[in-house]
């Protein structure tokens, strides 16, 4: 498939789907002139540079899990790079050595003799909670259910209370879609390279614990020769997506934006987005709360305009609309459809806005090409009708975005934002403390904010979903689950500095 913005999206990671890890590995080496065990020993460097960093490094005891394939050669890497006289490191071999891969058996004959080796058959099952496990089971090459001897180490592992990490993925988690059996449960998971796909889904988040990408040299040219239509959104992508204001710039340069919604006790919805309208740049910003008598609105910040004329909106003197955050449901079929007849920029629709069109489904063809909807996971179902996991919710987001030609951003942890010529970029930034009331109404208000600076839709999207994340993680480094909508706002300009967009 030809994306046409193809030059920008071949900056982002690419994620690769789980079969052609194997044909990168082997294209990257034949290009590099490097060796299976070389990339091997990357990956276990580079797991190692990590562990060290950590505070539970000076655990003194070590238990490494094994499986037959390369994923357990990586934790024979790891075995052997952690081995120092303070720690003690327990090797635990699901296989026969014989049975094993090529690097797992070059690895094997590599470990010190300090390092214990034992067979699982042999092995005593006694793990003290102080202790750290290191899962190297499986990784992407799982290709069956577990079988007994695995099934058996994996339920015993996730009854205890060590640290555990993952090796790639959590052994028996397949990478690129949703899990139905029994799979390692991680405290951290410490992925090579490329998130795998089902490390962003939202059903696995008990088995993952944090999730770490490591990167072991794998040149992004590389990568991009295996990429279908994944990517994985990250702080050093950002920049470009940004536009830049000279000397002379004036407050009609920087935009301005209309939010409508906000009625009768959810005022504070449109309170929210046009606050971080401001704080991500704007330079006018009207509201236009559904009550009334809009005149006794008062918004939360002085630097905030009412818009109250009776007669209509004159979308023309606008640079972007939003509609729908706190807006209700209550509102006549003629009048929404009368806003989206009138505004012919694109614009954002939000919460209330998204559910007036799973009301009105003859309605969304008549949204202008490339809107931006910015449903939750019950916004979207109540569009699109129920996904039996995360795998199908995402393949339907995509499908809305390609058949109305409009950017869908499915919220959630892990945001994916769905692209009208059918490419997926996950985010990576935000964590769970965004999950409070109103964090929804301000990623609204962000997004306004770029596409009113004429910012594409695309780099509104891009921009306003990844500057959202960071704003949460910067706010909640002090408040955590104290956290609240108006933190995350507060700390919008903070991501600019910290991204040196200035
Ligand atoms: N660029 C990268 O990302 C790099 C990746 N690297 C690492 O390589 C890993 C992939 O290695 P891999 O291909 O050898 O597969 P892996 O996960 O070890 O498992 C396959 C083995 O498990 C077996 N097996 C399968 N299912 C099973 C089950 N249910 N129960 C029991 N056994 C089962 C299967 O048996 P078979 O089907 O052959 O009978 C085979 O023996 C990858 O995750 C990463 O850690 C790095 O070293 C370098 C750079
Ligand atoms: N665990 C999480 N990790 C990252 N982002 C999250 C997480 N939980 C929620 N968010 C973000 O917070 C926002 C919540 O939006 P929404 O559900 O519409 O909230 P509201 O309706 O209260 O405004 C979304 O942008 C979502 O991506
Ligand atoms: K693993």
């Amino acid at each position: 498939m030809i994306y046409k913005n193809l030059l920008l999206t071949e900056m982002m990671l690419p994620i690769i789907a789980g079969d052609d890890v194997k044909k990168l590995d082997d294209f990257h080496m034949q290009s590099e002139g490097i060796s299976s065990v070389q990339l091997m020993e990357r990956a276990g460097k580079s797991f190692v540079a990590w562990y060290e960093d950590q505070s539970f490094s000076s655990v003194i005891k070590i238990y490494v899990f094994v499986g037959s394939g390369n994923n357990g050669g990586d934790g024979l890497v790891i075995a052997r790079l952690l081995q120092n006289d303070q720690r003690a490191i327990h090797v635990v071999c699901m296989e026969p050595i014989e049975n094993c891969s090529e690097d797992f058996i070059f690895n094997f004959s590599r470990l010190p003799d300090s390092v214990e080796v034992v067979q699982y058959t042999d092995w005593p099952k006694e793990i003290k909670d102080d202790s750290v496990i290191v899962d190297a089971v499986l990784g992407v090459g799982v290709n069956r259910p577990l079988n007994k001897n695995y099934a058996e180490l994996i339920s015993f592992l996730n009854t205890l209370s060590a640290i555990k990490l993952a090796v790639d993925l959590p052994s028996g988690l397949p990478a690129d879609h949703t899990s139905v059996g029994l799979v390692f449960q991680a405290d951290f998971t410490l992925t090579f390279q490329f998130p795998k796909l089902s490390l962003l889904f939202p059903e696995h988040a008990e088995i993952i614990g944090k999730l770490v990408v490591l990167d072991i040299g794998i040149s992004e040219s590389s990568i991009h020769r295996f990429s279908q239509n994944r990517f994985y959104l990250r702080e050093i992508d950002i920049k470009k997506h940004h536009k830049y204001f000279h000397r002379f710039s004036h407050k009609g340069d920087f935009g301005k934006v209309l939010l409508i919604g906000g009625a009768l006790g959810k005022t504070g919805a449109i309170n929210l987005a046009g606050h971080a309208a401001l704080r991500t740049g704007s330079g006018l910003v009207l509201l236009a709360p559904q009550i009334p008598d809009p005149y006794k609105f008062r918004p939360i910040v002085p630097e905030l305009m009412v818009f109250g004329e009776k007669g209509g909106f004159c979308f023309e003197e606008f640079d972007s609309v939003a509609i729908g955050p706190g807006m209700g449901l209550d509102v006549n079929f003629s009048w929404f459809r009368g806003l989206l007849d009138q505004v012919n920029l694109p614009i954002v629709l939000d919460a209330d806005g998204i559910n007036l069109l799973s009301k009105f489904p003859e309605l969304i063809d008549q949204l202008p090409v490339n809107s931006i909807l910015t449903p939750h996971f019950k916004e979207f179902e109540r569009l699109v009708g129920k996904s039996s996991d995360h795998l199908e919710r995402i393949q339907r987001a995509t499908d809305f975005a390609t058949k109305y030609n409009i950017i869908l951003i499915l919220k959630g942890a892990h945001t994916l934002i769905a692209m009208p010529d059918g490419r997926q970029i996950f985010n990576s930034s935000g964590n769970q403390y965004m999950a409070t009331a109103g964090s929804g109404d301000v990623l609204t208000g962000m997004i306004a904010s770029f596409l009113g600076q004429k910012y594409s839709p695309e780099n509104a999207a891009i921009c306003g979903v990844f500057h959202h994340g960071m704003a949460g993680e910067i706010a909640s480094q002090s408040k955590y689950r104290g956290m609240i909508a108006s933190d995350i706002i507060n700390a919008i300009p903070e991501t600019f500095v910290q991204l040196e967009v200035l």
